[in-house]
């Protein structure tokens, strides 16, 4: 109902307010009381001795003759001096605030918060309150809000407490009384007045609580809804797989599944089977052994009679996958085949005819499958390695070659499943967290760069014992700006005095695609015993002999990314090393190697990094397609997006649709969101 009240009915709100209000979105009643504040400041009025200490101070003062303001570049600094306490004389600046000039005048009282520096004696001021000073909204939580030049927070604040007054016991529940009792919740209500006015933290943390599961819960069932109707609309497209397939896959292998492998296998073959076309992200930590997973979906498919496509990102990883493809399925009277950019021209086409026949089970390759000559007579699984590399267009590319196949997305970046779903939208997610049998943990060691020459040591040891290593810098070339940091082509010259007798190789992103295929393949392949790079080695690369991984600068990589790079040693019989060289000091680069050197499960260092530096950084903001939401926050509640999504797939299945969202910017939001995340269908 407050939402179709126009904000005018709030005492105060004249036209000329309510435009101001409206540049900030704010339209309605409802829209006002659901302007959270964005931070809160501690604006108790106490001496200036008292709060000396604190990062921000809020005291009574008397402004003393005439302000003065003085403009440079557009920027304005506006200076008055100030009689704090009846006896500390300071003097107060305000950046950019000039129309405050007029305001202080020589004798008027002023209550003002901002930062004091004791040596200069000046305080910056944030927060200029010309009132009394009695008002209630001094205090221990004083709201700061999104403000503009058309209005500031204080006004805001003024505002938003008269429509508290005004309406706050008109506010609608939207939740049902089953779910505010099972998780504890508050009301609606009672959590708008306690994120305008709190009286604690306790208030603070119930009133977020509640607003952030109602979000998450709104998130959630529009993403179940989508998935109803998706599911709801099919007719018949599950595949039949054969009972004794899963059986004869599993015998087939030289080692025994592990029991996440199995799981998920189990998991792949029941979603292929139902009507409703699969849709799976498989993730797993590095070397859990996707590849076999995936070769188990395609297998499953064969049986059933359909084809599959699996897309990898580069070459190199395209031909490592069309291996393993060919020596686990070709026994088991598969067909596989090879199409990437460097196919011949004759042998493409000889190959694309044949999918076109249905002579061929699966196709590995790389974005050149998406051309318009590679048909297939029935596509019925699709596989994207790494599909964060893909843009959406891609994807959606390949999948539209078949009439609605099912899709397998590996990814190899562990990510909290809550992440997984707010990210790829309405999507199942197999987890594979256990690594084969008889794998040894990488002995990972934190050293500064002065010690470089132990890890040179080890990497000359591991080489005259036949094994090979990588050397990862951060820089392609020595830099003016980073002139301390190495970069890989000054290091590759360096150190090849050092691994003198061997061949080392140089690798990184500015090479073109065919030199750096040329490299890769002559380290695959032995030619090569050190291979120094850039991080473009990260992602897939299997090479069992490699056991040392030596990272400089490792204060400058992400920690999934150094996970990831971790996980290319560790992969063959032999005991493997990773060697992080760094100085870092401060707090967080120390306890982001410190976790790497405690754990290798890249479960925990991904949660780790999560809440080390927000999941914008963990993916790149823009590439993220996260959702952003109003209250909630991914890195701090996602275990509420977990409750969320148990509640919101229980009302899908009791077919209780009572909550579709009601309160209209919040479902108008949402749908926003929806369209703009990047899987749907
Ligand atoms: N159950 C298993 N037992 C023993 N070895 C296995 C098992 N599953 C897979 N492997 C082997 O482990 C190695 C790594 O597997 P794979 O390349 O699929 O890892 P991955 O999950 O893709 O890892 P990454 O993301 O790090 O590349 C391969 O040599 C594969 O043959």
């Amino acid at each position: 109902m407050l939402d179709s009240l126009p904000v005018t009915w709030v005492a105060g709100v004249g036209q000329a307010k309510a435009k101001a209000l409206q540049d900030l979105g704010i339209v309605t009643v409802g829209d006002l009381l659901h302007h959270f504040p964005v931070r809160y400041e501690d604006r108790r009025i106490l001496t200036l001795e008292a709060q000396a200490s604190s990062d921000k101070v809020t005291v009574r003062a008397v402004v003393e003759g005439m302000a003065t303001v003085r403009w440079q570049n557009r920027r304005s600094l506006l200076r008055a001096r100030l009689l704090v306490d009846q006896r500390h004389r300071v003097t107060g600046l305000w950046f950019n605030q000039p129309y405050l000039k007029e305001k202080l005048t020589d004798g008027r009282v002023v209550i003002v918060s901002g930062k004091f520096d004791p040596a200069r004696r000046t305080l910056v001021v944030s927060h200029t309150d010309f009132g009394s000073g009695d008002s209630g909204r001094y205090g221990r939580w004083a709201p700061v809000y999104r403000a503009s030049q058309a209005i500031s927070s204080a006004q805001l604040q003024t505002l938003i407490e008269r429509a508290l007054e005004q309406y706050g016991n008109q506010v609608e529940e939207l939740l049902p009384q089953a779910l505010t009792q099972r998780y504890r919740l508050c009301t609606h209500a009672k959590a708008l007045r306690w994120m305008h006015r709190p009286d604690g933290e306790e208030a603070l943390k119930q009133a977020r609580r509640r607003l952030v599961f109602e979000e998450f819960l709104c998130f959630q069932l529009q993403l179940q809804w989508t998935r109803h109707r998706r599911e709801g609309n099919l007719d018949g497209t599950g595949r039949e797989v054969p009972e004794d397939a899963f059986r004869i896959f599993e015998d087939s292998l030289p080692h025994p599944l592990t029991g996440a492998q199995r799981r998920v296998c189990l998991q792949i073959l029941d979603r292929l089977q139902r009507p409703a076309p699969m849709r799976l992200l498989v993730q797993g930590d590095v070397g859990s052994g996707k590849t076999w997973v995936a070769l188990w979906a395609v297998y499953a498919m064969a049986r059933a009679g359909g084809q599959s496509a699996l897309m990898a990102p580069t070459e190199i990883l395209a031909e490592q996958h069309f291996r393993e493809a060919v020596a686990r399925l070709e026994p088991l009277g598969l067909r596989v085949g090879l199409v990437t950019g460097s196919t011949p021209g004759k042998v493409r086409q000889e190959r694309v005819a044949q999918l076109a026949r249905g002579e061929m089970d699966l196709v590995v390759g790389t974005h050149a499958l998406l051309t318009e000559d590679v048909q297939f007579r029935d596509l019925g699984l699709v596989i994207t390695d790494e599909q964060h590399r893909f843009g959406v267009q891609q994807r959606a590319g390949l999948r539209q070659k078949g009439g609605r196949p099912d899709v397998l997305f590996l990814s190899a970046t562990p990510i909290p499943r809550t992440l997984a779903m707010a990210i790829y939208g309405d999507i199942d997610v197999g987890v594979l967290d256990e690594l084969p049998a008889g794998r040894k943990p990488v002995v990972t060691r934190w050293l500064p760069l002065a010690q470089e020459d132990r890890a040179i040591r080890l990497v000359r040891r591991e080489l005259a014992a036949g094994r090979r290593a990588y050397v990862v810098a951060p820089l392609v070339e020595d830099s003016e700006q980073l002139a301390d940091v190495a970069s890989a082509t000054q290091l590759a010259s360096r150190l090849s005095e050092a691994f003198a007798g061997y061949s080392v190789g140089l690798l990184h992103g500015r090479m073109s695609s065919r030199d750096k295929d040329e490299v890769m393949r002559a380290f695959v392949e032995g030619r090569m015993q050190v291979l120094i790079s850039t991080t473009v080695i990260e992602v897939g690369i299997h090479v069992p002999e490699a056991t040392v991984m030596m990272v400089y600068h490792a204060e400058r990589f992400g920690l999934a990314q150094l996970h990831q790079l971790r996980g290319r040693v560790g992969r063959g019989r032999w005991q493997s090393y990773c060697i992080l060289l760094s100085d870092a000091e401060g707090e967080m680069a120390r306890r982001r190697l410190e976790t790497l050197v405690e754990t290798q499960d890249g479960f925990v260092i991904a949660e780790r990094d999560l809440e080390l530096r927000g999941p914008g950084e963990l993916f790149g903001v823009r590439q993220s397609g996260l959702p952003e939401f109003m209250v909630g926050d991914l890195t701090r509640d996602f275990r509420v997006m977990e409750v969320a999504r148990d509640e919101a797939v229980r009302a899908m299945e009791s077919g209780d649709f009572w909550l579709l969202p009601s309160w209209r910017p919040l479902r108008e939001h949402l749908q926003r969101q929806m369209q703009s995340a990047p899987v749907r269908d």
